[in-house]
């Protein structure tokens, strides 16, 4: 206790269930809330077919409704991975979106922080997002004063963007030249659009797959401009950051494809993916000297070309600056855990719209 009074180095372990629905991620980072100290190790649980398909029926479902199929996965599955990880000092606990309306119902993760810490016998800080909702922010993202972080271990010195392509598209635009992720101008964020999700639900229905797998079927196709153009004309394109997005808030997307032929849906809507991008770039205060693109999005090569030749920069994957797109999420929440332990904001107006920086999350202690 006295040395996380103190402000001393802790090892978190962060856990992320994310929109695709795939698994679990977990991974190490060592930090004082401020600076990344260090990463260490890390793991993932895939989820079985019957426990995707519990979690999916739960998708949209808000606290009150009868969840407990879904909570006894995302528990399970949980306790199983992290209790992988004895040398965590602190947990970060993300649990599964089921739904996100920061302007209506609120936003809600499902995950019980007391239960995981108990099966754990570790503090952990969950609940990232409703005090951020609160306030007035979209509660979302919240990676980017994680990303912000990075910036600065990669030793950024000029603007530099993150781009996670998960299920839903966001991005981050970070000066580097500022000395907190809170301060004015250090960071806008927001979410870009749909990434994979569509793409995902696309593919499972008609070919029985899960995803795209190394955008074979979109290099096939031919991207349909028509569809393209309804698909762009969505307000809320236009609509200036921040604003955050639930992981079915676009179901057009998957009407605008519908007559079309498997290659061309998949062309089409990987197309409509990257161009979200390159439309949230125009809300940026000034071309980045480069995007780094983490989630599982940059091993389509069809997503990044398309990206590559849209963007104003050099767009690269995060392993060419040393970081592990597959766990970048996963980091994020141990770092933000360790944030809210000190009592350090995890959002701020550039980041989520919230009226003021503020620190979220919850802490169950043990
Ligand atoms: N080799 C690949 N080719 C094409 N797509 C891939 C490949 N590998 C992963 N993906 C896509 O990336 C998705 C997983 O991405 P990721 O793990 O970043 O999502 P997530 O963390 O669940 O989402 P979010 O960040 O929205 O919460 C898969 O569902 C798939 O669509
Ligand atoms: C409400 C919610 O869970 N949003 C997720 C989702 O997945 C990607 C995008 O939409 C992002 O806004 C967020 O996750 C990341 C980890 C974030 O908060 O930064």
């Amino acid at each position: 206790m006295k040395d996380k009074l103190k402000g001393a180095p802790l090892w978190a372990l962060g856990a992320m269930s994310g929109t695709s629905l795939d698994g679990v991620d977990a991974a190490m980072v060592q930090t004082d809330g401020q600076r990344i100290l260090a990463f260490g190790e890390s793991g993932y649980r895939p989820y079985t077919a019957p426990e995707r398909t519990a979690l999916k029926a739960a998708l949209g479902r808000w606290p009150g409704e009868d969840t407990r199929a879904a909570l006894e996965v995302v528990q399970g599955a949980h306790a199983e991975l992290l209790a992988g990880f004895p040398q965590a000092e602190l947990v970060g606990f993300h649990g599964q979106t089921l739904a996100h309306e920061p302007r209506g119902r609120g936003t809600h993760q499902l995950g019980d922080g007391d239960a995981l810490a108990r099966a754990l016998c570790r503090d952990v800080v969950w609940d990232f997002r409703s005090a951020d909702v609160a306030l007035g922010g979209e509660g979302a993202p919240l990676a980017p004063f994680f990303h912000f972080a990075c910036a600065k271990w990669i030793g950024a010195t000029a603007p530099v963007a993150f781009l996670n392509l998960g299920g839903v598209g966001n991005l981050t635009w970070i000066d580097p030249s500022k000395s907190a992720p809170e301060d004015e101008g250090a960071l806008l964020a927001f979410d870009t659009g749909p990434a994979n999700a569509p793409l995902n639900d696309l593919v499972a229905e008609r070919l029985g797959l899960d995803c795209d797998r190394d955008g074979a079927l979109a290099a096939k196709g031919a991207v349909v401009d028509g569809a393209l153009e309804l698909f762009l004309e969505e307000t809320y394109f236009r609509k200036m950051p921040p604003k955050s997005l639930d992981r079915d808030d676009f179901s057009l997307m998957m009407e605008l494809v519908r007559e079309l032929s498997d290659a061309d849906a998949a062309a089409t809507m990987t197309a409509m993916a990257a161009t979200a991008v390159m439309l949230g770039m125009e809300h940026c205060p000034g071309p980045p000297e480069r995007v780094l693109v983490t989630g599982g999005g940059r091993h389509n090569p069809v997503m990044m070309a398309m990206l590559a030749a849209g963007l104003d920069c050099e767009v690269a994957p995060v392993e060419s600056v040393g970081l592990d797109g597959d766990m970048l999420e996963a980091q994020a929440f141990a770092y933000l855990a360790v944030r809210v332990l000190r009592g350090l904001p995890t959002s701020a107006p550039g980041t989520t719209g919230v009226a003021a920086a503020v620190s979220g999350g919850q802490i169950s202690r043990v």
